[in-house]
Order: structure tokens, then C-alpha cells, then sequence
């Protein structure tokens, strides 16, 4: 029963553009109507129709403990009561920056903003006023929110929606974007052989926005090398996978360090927060100190700083937490292999920590050109039924999933029978 939904998502039509707030949650690349969420409750969204389903998506990744974490309510009920904003300093920005801090060997210094999309907009900029050049190199797949420049072959809905670039961006904004293929280091040395006027890399180093595609490790040794040997910056856009691929994020995970690291989703627990991040150094080019604009009204805002200051410290004092998800991430995409396998599937799983993903194709993709081979038919034929049987993933091939604490064994293995019955059908 989808009748609520169904109105819900004709009467947004006529008031929103494609009923959406933004363009992935519009169902479009696995058809149907998407469920207009009445309430969360822990591992469960419930639609405004009433059905239940175990959520994947944990609006598309800041809700490590799951939904209506108790802890980060309090926090945020009682913050409330002291007022919404300011414009001016809270005590609680220092104390949620230094919980960033403390994580990460390559940083000293945070500036929060409100989106992951802002993060990045401003890490770059920063990137180029500390260069002094123009160019940045990104990768086909990789997604780092909406502003002009990024918009070039970026993952996620750009990739759903098959757009390579955005009508609106001015080609005179993009001619400084470079782009190379993820995963592929002679296109990288290309691209310094014929530029040095590149600023910084930016690159997911989990990709999560072509589906789930980490960077090989000498890929990663690469990016620094060459950023190191032409005095370019990198950035690690973690947006997606601090604190979600380690307590480290993908640092925790991978040899190399980068000079710039991009934060949102987690670090907010479900609030508007974004972050960029680097040495003293590098941030002091960064106005007040420095010469580099960013600023921000609502910037640090305090609910939001209180919601991910309970985040972090509750994932810091949980010491087995990140173990107890990895072997839940594990337990569930062992079941689905199996399932595929039983059925003669195709079909690839990968993951890091709590972000995950799955392809049915012959071998894991490498790029986003090798993920453009997958069998998408296959995957919205899965999405749909999965759905049906009360199990939310990403309403896209391209997109990764996510694991929360919320999320129990009984769960999983509910989830790995209703997979054995789709796959059957797939
Ligand atoms: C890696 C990455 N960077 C940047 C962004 C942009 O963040 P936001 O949607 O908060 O603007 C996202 C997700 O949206 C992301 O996954
Ligand atoms: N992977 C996609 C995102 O994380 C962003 C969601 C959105 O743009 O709404």
C-alpha cells in the first residue's frame, strides 16, 4: 500500500521541482514512487502509508547509531532551549573541532559549515589561494556536491541521471576542472605533464558516489607523489566516509595522508554540518587570519554542533563499534553472495567499515566507466523487490549503503532471506 505516498508525491510535484528537495531521492533510475517518510525509529524508517523498512540509506549516511538516537535528541532538545543561532562563538564549535582534531595526524585546524557541498566548494578555494593556481583535477564518478566546478562527470545523481555536466555552469567556470579516471595513474601523470597550473586533487579515496569503488593504494601513493613533486595540494573529500570507513574515516584505512580533509554527513548526526579541515599551516591562509574568504551566517551552528558533539563522543567511547558493524556489513553481503551464487548472479560486493556496496557484474569495477557495464536493470529489479519486502537501499546503482549500530543480527538475517527469494526471481 503505496495510496499516501502516492498523493503525497502529486501534490510535491506541483510545488517542488520533480517533488524532490534533491534529485536522488526521486526514484527515477529504479521507477515507482518514493515513500514519504512519516518518522524514523532506530534501524526502521516508517512511510506515511505505515510500512516499515530496514534502512540502508540513513539519509545517505550521517546516522551512525541509526534514527532517534537517544543521546543526540537530548543533546539537541536541550540546546534548542537556549536559542536556535547566534552569528557568534559557542564554546561547542571548539569542542566539536577538537574531537575532528584529535582524530586525524595531518590536521590542526577545523572551519564547519553547513553542507558537504560547501566543504568542498571552500577547501578548493583555499586549495587555490594557497597554490596561487588555477586548476583542479577530479575523477570521473567521484561526487563533491553541487557547486560549479565539481559539476563535471560527478557521481551520484549526475551519474543517475546520465548528465556530464550541468546546464547553468558556465564552460568558463569548468575549462578549470580536469578530469582523469579514477583508478588509473597514467592519466594522472598526463594531466601534470600537460598543466602546472593544477592547485590540488580532490578525490574520494572510498568512492561511494559510482556505487562503492575504493582507490587502490598505489593509486592514492600517486596523488600524493604528484601533488608533492608540483607543489599542488591534496584533498581527501571524507564527507562520506569519516567516520564511517574507520573511526578514522578513510585515513584509518589507507597509507597515504592528504593536505586537505572535507567532512559532513556523520560529523552532523542528521543536522546541516560540513567541514573542512588541514595543518595550521595551510589554514592560516583562511580569513580572519589569512586572505581566503569563507564565512557563513548560520556556520557552527549550535543544535548542530551539539548533535555531532554527542555523535563523535558516543562513537569514540564505544570501542568495539566499528568492529560490530564491519562484521554486520560482513554477515550481510556473505548472504547476498551466496544468494547470487546460488542463482547463477553475477554479482560483486565490497565494503569499508559501515559504507558498502554491491554490482551485478563479473568482476569489481575499478572506475565509473567499469560501473556503467554493470547489470542496472538487474539492480532496479532488486531495489524494487527489496523494497517491497521492507528492505530501503539507495534508489540508485550508483550510490553506496551504510550500516548503523541501530541495524540488529535478527535484521540481517531477515534482509539475507528476503535477498535469497529476489535473487531467485532477478
Ligand atoms: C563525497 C561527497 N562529497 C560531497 C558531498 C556533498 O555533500 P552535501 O550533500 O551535504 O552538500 C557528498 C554528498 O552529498 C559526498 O558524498
Ligand atoms: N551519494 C549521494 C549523496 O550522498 C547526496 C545525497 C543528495 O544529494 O541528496
Amino acid at each position: 500500500m503505496f495510496d499516501k505516498s502516492i498523493t503525497a508525491y502529486e501534490e510535491a510535484k506541483k510545488v517542488i521541482p520533480g517533488g524532490v528537495d534533491s534529485p536522488v531521492r526521486a526514484f527515477k533510475s529504479v521507477g515507482g514512487t518514493p515513500p514519504f517518510i512519516e518518522k524514523g525509529e532506530g534501524a526502521y524508517l516508517v512511510d506515511v502509508d505505515g510500512n516499515r523498512y530496514l534502512d540502508f540509506v540513513q539519509s545517505w549516511g550521517p546516522l551512525i547509531f541509526g534514527h532517534c538516537d537517544k543521546d543526540i535528541e537530548d543533546a539537541v532538545i536541550k540546546t534548542v532551549k537556549k536559542g536556535l543561532s547566534f552569528g557568534a562563538p559557542t564554546i561547542l564549535e571548539t569542542e566539536l573541532a577538537t574531537e575532528i582534531v584529535e582524530m586525524y595526524d595531518n590536521i590542526d585546524k577545523v572551519r564547519f559549515v553547513n553542507s558537504g557541498t560547501e566543504a568542498v566548494m571552500s577547501a578548493i578555494r583555499l586549495a587555490r589561494g594557497v597554490t596561487g593556481k588555477n586548476k583542479i583535477l577530479k575523477f570521473e564518478g567521484c561526487y563533491h556536491g553541487h557547486s560549479d566546478s565539481l559539476l563535471v562527470q560527478a557521481g551520484s545523481g549526475m551519474a543517475t541521471f546520465g548528465s556530464p555536466s550541468s546546464p547553468g555552469v558556465p564552460a568558463d567556470l569548468t575549462k578549470h576542472t580536469l578530469l582523469c579516471e579514477y583508478n588509473n595513474i597514467e592519466e594522472l601523470k598526463k594531466c601534470f605533464e600537460v598543466s602546472d597550473d593544477i592547485a590540488c586533487i580532490i578525490i574520494e579515496p572510498i568512492a561511494g558516489n559510482m556505487g562503492f569503488v575504493p582507490a587502490d593504494e598505489e593509486f592514492l601513493a600517486q596523488c600524493r607523489k604528484l601533488c608533492d613533486e608540483n607543489n599542488a595540494l591534496l584533498i581527501f573529500d571524507e564527507v562520506m566516509s569519516g567516520f564511517r570507513a574507520s573511526l578514522t574515516g578513510a585515513h584509518g584505512v589507507v597509507n597515504t595522508k592528504s593536505d586537505i580533509v572535507t567532512f559532513g554527513k556523520v560529523i552532523g548526526a542528521g543536522m546541516p554540518v560540513g567541514a573542512f579541515a588541514a595543518s595550521s599551516e595551510i589554514m592560516a591562509h583562511l580569513s580572519p587570519d589569512g586572505a581566503v574568504y569563507q564565512a557563513g551566517t548560520l556556520s557552527g551552528n549550535p543544535v548542530a554542533m551539539a548533535a555531532g558533539l554527542v555523535s563523535l563522543r558516543k562513537i569514540k567511547a564505544k570501542k568495539d563499534l566499528y568492529e560490530n558493524l564491519n562484521n554486520k556489513v560482513a554477515k550481510l553481503l556473505a548472504g547476498f553472495k551466496k544468494a547470487a551464487e546460488d542463482n547463477n548472479i553475477a554479482f560483486q560486493v565490497d565494503s569499508r567499515g559501515s559504507m558498502f556496496g554491491f554490482f551485478f557484474c563479473e568482476k569489481p569495477p575499478k572506475n565509473f566507466k567499469e560501473v556503467g557495464t554493470c547489470n542496472f536493470d538487474r539492480f532496479a529489479k532488486f531495489h524494487q523487490e527489496m523494497l517491497k519486502r521492507g528492505f530501503y537501499f539507495a534508489c540508485s546503482q550508483y550510490e553506496a549503503a551504510f550500516m548503523c549500530e541501530a541495524i540488529s543480527d535478527e535484521d540481517i538475517d531477515n534482509c539475507i532471506k528476503a535477498a535469497q527469494e529476489v535473487m531467485a526471481t532477478l
